[in-house]
């Protein structure tokens, strides 16, 4: 059975306009459909603004959805299978209550949801600082006493109380000194590891997302538009939007070539008509204006929306 299924999301936000033009609407999230099964980690990369977020808060329950459905396990996601989602956001130094000492942190869902007997929950919070790498003596300390890895360690331990099966990490190590990032990356990998967890990962570090993930998820101005299996990128990539980001963060061991994209990302509250990409993309037509260019799907599960896709080295179209 698949854990997870986003099925026809859309996100709208309403903001208030200026003067006499009332409300408008932000289009965060459209039509976004995801699966994500037992064990597996998704990648979600996209520029900033593109919804990265937005689908993370949906996958977790912190983001309802203006329209569509999120499963958990085949139920909806509201009937209480919140618990077996963990999240870990991006700045640890905000998402931790500063005042509240370390156990108190890692017990709080233990304690809300009223795990096992106190001396249990006790016990737990021990196994969870061990399992994320976090000391003994650290136990008593509040967040702003501990270093931006150690606080993340936290934010881990917390997400993991109510053995989650599937935890979302929405950039988890952007706000990290870079020396020890690598380090949280790590700790998520062993985790998942031994956890049996299902990740999703959100970054806009194309190259972090590659190394930790099974299939990547592009997002452009709110939509998907292309999820495609990890190691076969950038190489495989239909999408010129994929290839234009594989092609800004180049690596060594799998060079692409440039795609430079020019002008502005469009705003959210007035996406181009057609293809979300056509305005910036070096291989729009006429016809990408039109409608919204069709799911494809190509082999390996990879999926698409684009009328001129790029053809990998040696594959026929
Ligand atoms: N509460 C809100 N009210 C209005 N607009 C919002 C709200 N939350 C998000 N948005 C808008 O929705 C769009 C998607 O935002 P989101 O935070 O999901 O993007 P993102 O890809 O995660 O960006 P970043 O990488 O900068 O975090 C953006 O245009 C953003 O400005």
């Amino acid at each position: 059975m698949n854990l997870l299924e986003v099925d026809g999301v859309h996100v709208v936000h309403k903001i208030r306009g200026r003067g006499l033009f009332g409300h408008r609407n932000v289009y965060a999230l459209t039509d976004a459909h995801l699966v994500v099964h037992p064990g597996e980690t998704i990648g979600v990369v996209g520029e900033s603004g593109c919804g990265k977020s937005t689908l993370a808060k949906v996958i977790v329950g912190l983001q309802r959805p203006t329209a569509g459905s999120v499963r958990f396990r085949g139920k909806p996601l509201e009937s209480g299978s919140g618990r077996e989602v963990g999240m870990v956001f991006q700045d640890p130094a905000t998402a931790l209550n500063r005042r509240l000492a370390v156990a108190r942190i890692i017990r709080d869902p233990l304690d809300v949801h009223r795990v096992g007997t106190p001396a249990e929950r006790d016990d737990r919070v021990r196994e969870l600082m061990s399992l994320v790498g976090l000391p003994p003596s650290v136990a008593d300390a509040v967040p702003g006493q501990l270093s931006g890895g150690q606080r993340q360690r936290v934010a881990i331990a917390r997400a993991l109380a109510l053995r989650p099966a599937l935890l979302v990490a929405d950039e988890p190590t952007s706000a990290l000194d870079v020396s020890v990032r690598a380090q949280i990356l790590n700790l998520l990998l062993d985790l998942r590891e031994q956890l049996e967890l299902a990740m999703v990962f959100v970054s806009h570090d194309i190259q972090t997302v590659k190394k930790m993930s099974d299939r990547i998820v592009t997002m452009y101005l709110g939509r998907i538009v292309e999820e495609a299996p990890a190691p076969e990128l950038p190489e495989a990539a239909r999408h010129p939007y994929t290839r234009a980001l594989f092609s800004a963060t180049p690596s060594l061991l799998h060079p692409v070539e440039p795609i430079v994209l020019t002008g502005p990302v469009p705003s959210a509250t007035n996406p181009p008509s057609g293809c979300p990409f056509r305005t910036r993309c070096p291989k729009a037509t006429g016809e990408c204006a039109a409608e919204l260019p069709p799911l494809s799907v190509a082999d390996g599960g990879h999926t698409y929306r684009c009328i001129h896709p790029e053809i990998p080295t040696g594959v026929t179209a």
